[in-house]
């Protein structure tokens, strides 16, 4: 391994790292070879509740620290992660499989801009003042206190920042609970923001599977949990929270649909429908999974993409030319490739690809299912693997319906030249991000989140700001206080 990927220890906590080799052993794997790259230990209890009394007891001094003082060390830790941007880079590699060619324009860097956004917001978070006569009320934007993060493997680093930026900017303390599948690189973000000045206790990382999360959630010294994970594990977290009365954000599946009208640029749509279903192995939450083509160009977009996707360049991921890399995981392999089993099963047809790589690691081939109709079990649930469904339509209304009956809400494309059509369908669409003529596009200017049952709140933007603060009502009276009795 010409990079040293064993961390030097399995946590980070109190400002330094912590072993306790009586936990789980949790085994990295390269997705790319399927070598183990480091072991690192799940969480004892013993180690949860050192977590738990870090954070708490750092937590009032740090949101007692002027927003200008907070702001200043989150923004020197994203000029940092991005100094560093090359090593974290190939560390995310390594540890998710995404192809060097991605990681080094999207992850660490996709954290910095949420560590610089958020840091230059810290000093601006105010209550207001509202006058009543001679009395008034003020309000003071409050931290919540100690919040809960807990991460998918897609996006190791960019959940990280994503959940500890505003958590942080805020006042709060974080404890960082990493999919069990990649827990390096959140390790590497507490290290830097120590190393930007953030006092000992106020970033925490933990690892650990599932139990893990749930004994953070419930500990009532827990003000808060953010979740980026499927729909189940959402209601089970949902459900450990809402006992204690947590604040909530919920980042979960989606199975999204992209609309191109017979009006398109079909170039831009083949590429909108090439980011939204194979950009990191088609592991995103908000990709465009169902694709309706009309039946006009249908033949036409189809023809172009299996074209474009001939030019997928699938090998090492470290490899600068590599644009396709392998899956994170050989079971997530499996669920996708079961996925394409049933498709064929239920008479979709197979434009291209469906099939393993005979080689090592977790590869497979892009997938394009054509003639895909609504109740087929690969347009109904979420695969998070690179397969494309694609549906005929003819007509706006009819497709309108279909590409809202979903139990999902996360996002949702159209391409069309007609701008009153464009305007007009992402406003019925029932989802909490939308594209028009564009796919996945995140930055950190804008919010991300779901509606239905893809999440409650939103990452990014100012809005998370309302999702990790609260106000509180200070009343002043001036004159005499006026009593019945
Ligand atoms: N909406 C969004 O922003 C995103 C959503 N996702 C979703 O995440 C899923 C893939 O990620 P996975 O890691 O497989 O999801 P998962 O739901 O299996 O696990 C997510 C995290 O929750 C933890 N967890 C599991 N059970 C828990 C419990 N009972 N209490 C507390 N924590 C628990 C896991 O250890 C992991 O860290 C996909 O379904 C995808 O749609 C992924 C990326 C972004």
């Amino acid at each position: 391994m010409p990079y040293d990927t064993q961390p030097a220890a399995s946590h980070f906590i109190n400002g330094a790292y912590v072993e306790d080799t009586a936990g789980t052993p949790i085994d990295v794997i390269y997705p790319a070879t399927g070598e183990k790259i480091a072991t690192v230990y799940a969480a004892t209890p013993a180690i949860v509740e050192q977590a738990i009394a870090a954070a708490k007891s750092a937590q009032a001094a740090w949101a007692a620290m002027s927003g200008t003082e907070r702001g200043r060390i989150l923004r020197k830790a994203a000029d940092l992660l991005r100094e560093r941007n090359h090593d974290l880079s190939v560390l995310e590699t390594y540890d998710t499989g995404k192809p060097y060619q991605e990681t080094s324009v999207a992850d660490a860097t996709s954290g910095a801009d949420a560590l610089e956004y958020f840091g230059g917001m810290a000093a601006t978070l105010t209550g207001e003042h509202i006058q009543l006569g001679e009395n008034w009320v003020y309000t003071r934007r409050e931290a919540l206190g100690v919040c809960v993060g807990i991460g998918a493997w897609n996006y190791p680093t960019q959940i990280a920042c994503w959940k500890g930026a505003p958590a942080l900017a805020c006042g709060n303390a974080m404890i960082f609970k990493p999919s069990e599948t990649t827990p390096l690189c959140a390790l590497k973000v507490a290290e830097i923001l120590h190393e930007a000045g953030l006092p000992a206790g106020i970033y925490n990382v933990v690892q650990g599977m599932g139990e893990v999360g749930a004994s953070l959630v419930t500990d009532p010294r827990v003000d808060k949990v953010s979740l980026t994970g499927s729909v189940p594990t959402g209601r089970k977290v949902y459900a450990a929270a809402a006992e204690g009365i947590k604040h909530v954000t919920m980042e979960l599946g989606g199975k999204s649909p992209m609309i191109v009208f017979e009006d398109a640029d079909i170039e831009n749509a083949v590429s909108g429908a090439i980011l939204g279903n194979f950009y990191s192995s088609g592991q995103v939450c908000s990709n465009g999974t169902r694709v309706f083509v009309h039946k006009a160009i249908k033949e036409q977009f189809l023809n172009r993409l299996a074209e474009r996707l001939g030019d997928a360049v699938i090998g090492d991921p470290m490899d600068p030319k590599t644009s396709f890399g392998p899956m994170v995981s050989e079971r997530q392999r499996a669920i996708a490739l079961e996925y394409i089993e049933k498709g064929q099963a239920e008479g979709a047809r197979l434009v291209t690809g469906g099939k393993m790589l005979e080689r090592d690691g977790f590869y497979m081939e892009p997938t394009v299912f054509a003639d895909v109709t609504d109740d087929m079990v690969i347009a109904r649930e979420e695969i998070f693997g690179p397969v494309m469904a694609v549906l005929d339509f003819e007509d706006e209304e009819d497709v309108m319906a279909r590409a809202n009956d979903t139990e999902f809400g996360l996002a949702a494309g159209v391409f069309t030249r007609d701008l009153t059509r464009a305007h007009r369908v992402a406003a019925r669409f029932e989802a909490g991000t939308c594209y028009i003529n564009t796919y996945n596009d995140a930055p950190v200017e804008a919010p991300f989140g779901g509606s239905k049952n893809s999440g409650v709140g939103r990452e990014n933007s100012k809005a998370a700001i309302e999702h990790y603060s609260q106000l509180k009502s200070v009343f002043v009276r001036m004159d005499d206080v006026e009593a019945p009795f």
